[in-house]
């Protein structure tokens, strides 16, 4: 396999934690689109391998996020595999339009209460962006019923923190008895198991409704009758997973917008005269701004690199991979690549409205593809949509320069430090003759 030699044992390992994207760049420039990083994992640039990687987890390779889904370890993660996959099939069936369309209204009302009521506040715009849309999720998964999504939200939210601190660690290289971090979050974990678990009894004991309200109701509705442990594991993977790539890609959305204030006028118009109708859901009668969230997971990606472990021994490519190696790739290299798009360093949104597919095949994965591919790919554009709606109709941005924001480049890409804040229009037009 081509890649640079390395040292023994870790290979390129602590070079490529010192700048991951500077070494993807030279050593693709090197070595190509497959490359040796150390003696376990190779990165790939290729859309067309990495596509072949997705659609294959599950069978030749595996998707290992024992953490974030509360596995412990990978024997656990491969026993409630096929469980979590029948899940993910039954939610796609039945999470209906009108689930949907109830969310959006409660949502619209929860976002446009906390927008205002940060208005003109010095903000990170990560964290409100997190927390926004954290708790936007929280309402789609139990916000039908008369439980807390505030409470909810704030648990599930320390967890995601408690997350995001155990990968950036780099615990995981201390004894199991040793590792500080990953005691406290397993601890904010337990209390969040604990609150939900009680919500879902509540739930259960209730009468139940004829058509389900969120996510909660329809598992509570599963033909197997999901036990309640299950159903809490359910609702917790989707709410802590949604606060951080969600978040960001609003984050990214705001300073993108803020950037051009054409642009930002042009879609301020769109949503101001184009409301929304009962029947639909924002963003689908809104191209432009549709165009702009789309343009931003494609400069932006939060889950900017990704990967799979094989379980077996696997042809790869002109290569072999042996059973435990890992697969790495980065959707935000791949959406930049000149190979596969016009002008990829220019946040151009028109190019989404030309009717033609603006990139080659498969070199556009925000959502992730294949069999594991994002079960909010639906979703999350709908609640963007809303959130810059809200956001940007009445009000107007004051944020830094997308060149001083320096992103995280750890678990996610997150704007770092971006502090800023909004004000209502009105106030910000200087009154005639002033
Ligand atoms: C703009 C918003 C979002 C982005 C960019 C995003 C991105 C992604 C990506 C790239 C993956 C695949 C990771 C991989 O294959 O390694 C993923 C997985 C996942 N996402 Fe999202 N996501 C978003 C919103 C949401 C929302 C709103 C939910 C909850 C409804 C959600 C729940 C999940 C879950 C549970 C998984 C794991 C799926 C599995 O393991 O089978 N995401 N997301």
């Amino acid at each position: 396999m081509p890649g640079p030699r390395g040292l023994p044992y870790v290979g390129s390992a602590l070079d490529y934690e010192d700048d991951p994207l500077g070494w993807m760049i030279g050593t693709r420039a090197e070595y190509g689109d497959v490359v040796r990083l150390d003696p376990e994992s190779i990165v790939v640039h290729d859309p067309r391998l990495v596509h072949h990687v997705l659609v294959e987890t599950n069978a030749d390779f595996i998707l290992d996020n024992s953490f974030v889904g509360g596995r412990r370890g990978r024997q656990e993660l491969l026993a409630g595999l096929p469980e979590w996959m029948s899940v993910r099939r039954y939610l796609n069936r039945g999470v209906v339009r009108p689930v949907l369309l109830a969310h959006v209204g409660r949502i619209e009302q929860r976002m446009s209460r906390t927008v205002s009521l940060l208005a003109g506040r010095e903000v990170d715009l990560f964290f409100e962006a997190q927390r926004l849309l954290g708790t936007a999720t929280a309402d789609y998964c139990i916000g039908g019923g008369d439980d807390d999504v505030d409470e909810v939200a704030s648990a599930v939210e320390e967890v995601f923190w408690a997350s995001l601190e155990v990968t950036d660690s780099n615990e995981s290289r201390l004894p199991i008895g040793r590792r500080p971090v990953a005691r406290r979050a397993r601890a904010l974990n337990t209390g969040l198991v604990e609150l939900l678990t009680d919500l879902v009894r509540r739930r259960r004991a209730a009468p139940r409704p004829d058509t389900p309200r969120d996510v909660l109701d329809r598992l509570l509705d599963h033909p197997l009758n999901l036990p309640d442990r299950e159903i809490v594991g359910v609702v917790r993977l989707l709410i802590v997973t949604s606060h951080g790539p969600a978040g960001a890609a609003l984050a990214w959305c705001l300073l993108s917008l803020a950037e051009q204030p054409n642009l930002l006028r042009a879609v301020r118009e769109e949503i101001a005269t184009t409301p929304v109708r009962p029947d639909r859901l924002p963003g689908e009668d809104w191209p432009l701004t549709s165009a702009v969230l789309k343009e931003t997971l494609r400069m932006h990606p939060p889950n900017w690199m990704m990967g799979r472990t094989a379980v077996v021994p696997t042809p790869f490519g002109p290569h072999r991979l042996r059973a435990g190696e890992r697969v790495l790739f980065s959707p935000y290299l791949i959406h930049r690549d000149p190979r596969h798009w016009t002008d990829p360093e220019v946040f151009h949104p028109e190019r989404w409205l030309t009717g033609a597919r603006p990139h080659t095949e498969h070199a556009y994965l925000p959502f992730g593809a294949g069999t594991r591919i994002c079960p909010g790919a639906r979703l999350g554009p709908v609640q963007l949509a809303i959130a810059v709606a809200t956001i940007v109709r009445d009000y107007t941005l004051t944020l830094p320069p997308l060149a001083t924001v320096r992103p995280a480049t750890s678990t996610l890409l997150v704007p770092v430090k971006a502090i800023g804040h909004w004000t209502p229009l009105a106030a910000a037009v200087p009154p005639a003759g002033s």
